[in-house]
């Protein structure tokens, strides 16, 4: 069994992380901290876990912490940065939902997290964990980075217009939407009821820290810069990420054989039929990425429509397919939910 520990459990990619691996054939659920909860029951914060985590919140600790085979960090940014290291000399495997590793570039990332980054010889060590782009190296990873949200919906999208050189470059636009719990748990006017709720707005227009990490993404499926305008709106939604991607065609191809053939081995990326129209309901708690690929009027604008669960594909549900694919299990195992519907 893999003996796991999760720093940041009291919050909602925490909580969904133990709501996947309490089942997960091969893991033993070890250590889930928090400092505001510490002594309480996991289960009498989150009662759907009752009968299936009988551990208590304890306050994070890195000895106890290297205990663990690996330990997932579901925690805001910069918190990883500083337990990271220590874990790593140890010999721990890490798996970091935040954005701490994600950015080879460190001049960069220190400029959109206005922070001076504490460990750029990890940030090198570390692998970009979206499996469809990076498998091979994730397999050998000590620590990985999880890809972001919005940047799973949108790099996946473009991944095979790019790779097969299709598409401008240099014009791409992504507008995309997220539910509120893309902005985690902890209170904040702008995700109360009374402002999110029957309402929905664009935010970040002049740059998201997404951005970057998009890009870099991008930029590695093209082999050199591409450009790129991305827009996230809030929608009234709890789970789920649309992006509506566009591109301009620069030759014209069988758009939907090529989706189709790129992601033929992708277990967790569907192809929808040609002139599907995704929805995210269609993949709420599963741990997939929905496409579908539109050309209209066989004019040269390429409309790509990607769908996923925020808290799944866009977060805890990939965390667990690199650990999967890190520990040499079958990539499935434990994520293969089917989404709730309605
Ligand atoms: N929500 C989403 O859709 C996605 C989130 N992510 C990323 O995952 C990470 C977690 O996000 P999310 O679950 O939404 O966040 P939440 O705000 O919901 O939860 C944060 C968790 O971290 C813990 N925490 C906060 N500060 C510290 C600290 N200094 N040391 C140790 N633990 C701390 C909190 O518990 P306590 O304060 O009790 O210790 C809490 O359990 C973030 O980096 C986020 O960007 C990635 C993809 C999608
Ligand atoms: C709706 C909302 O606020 N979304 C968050 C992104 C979600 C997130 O936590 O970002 P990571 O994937 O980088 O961790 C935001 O725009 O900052």
């Amino acid at each position: 069994m893999i003996k796991v520990g999760i720093v940041g459990g009291t919050g909602y990619t925490g909580v969904e992380l133990l709501r996947l691996l309490a089942i997960h054939p091969q893991v033993s659920l070890e250590i889930i901290t928090s400092r505001s909860e510490a002594g309480m029951p996991v289960s009498d914060l989150y009662p759907n876990l009752r009968g299936h985590v009988d551990l208590c919140f304890t306050v994070p600790d890195d000895a106890a912490l290297s205990t663990c085979d690996v330990v997932f960090f579901a925690t805001p940014h910069t918190v990883a940065m500083a337990s990271v290291p220590s874990l790593i000399d140890r010999g721990v495997r890490v798996i970091d939902l935040s954005a701490d590793f994600r950015l080879k570039n460190i001049p960069l990332w220190e400029k959109w997290y206005n922070t001076p980054h504490t460990c750029p010889h990890l940030a090198e060590l570390a692998v970009y964990g979206l499996p469809e782009l990076n498998r091979e190296a994730i397999r050998e990873a000590q620590l990985v980075a999880v890809a972001g949200c919005y940047p799973t919906a949108v790099q996946l999208g473009y991944m095979p217009l790019l790779e097969a050189g299709l598409i401008d470059p240099q014009h791409l636009i992504a507008d995309a939407k997220s539910g509120v719990s893309g902005a985690g748990r902890k209170a904040s006017f702008g995700t109360m009821l009374t402002e999110a709720s029957e309402n929905m707005k664009a935010y970040a227009v002049a740059g998201h820290r997404h951005l970057p990490e998009i890009r870099q993404g991008l930029n590695q499926m093209h082999g050199k810069e591409v450009g790129l305008t991305f827009v996230p709106h809030l929608t009234p939604m709890i789970r789920g990420i649309h992006a509506t991607l566009y591109s301009q065609l620069l030759k014209s191809a069988d758009l939907q054989s090529l989706f189709e053939q790129r992601f033929a081995d992708e277990p967790f990326v569907d192809v929808m039929p040609a002139g599907s129209h995704p929805e995210t309901r269609s993949v709420r708690g599963a741990n997939v990425c929905r496409i579908a690929v539109h050309q209209p009027e066989n004019a040269d604008t390429v409309v790509v429509l990607s769908v996923i669960d925020n808290l799944v594909k866009g977060a805890s549900g990939q965390a667990i397919q690199n650990m999967n694919i890190m520990f040499g299990l079958d990539e499935r195992l434990g994520i293969n939910h089917i989404a709730t519907l309605p």
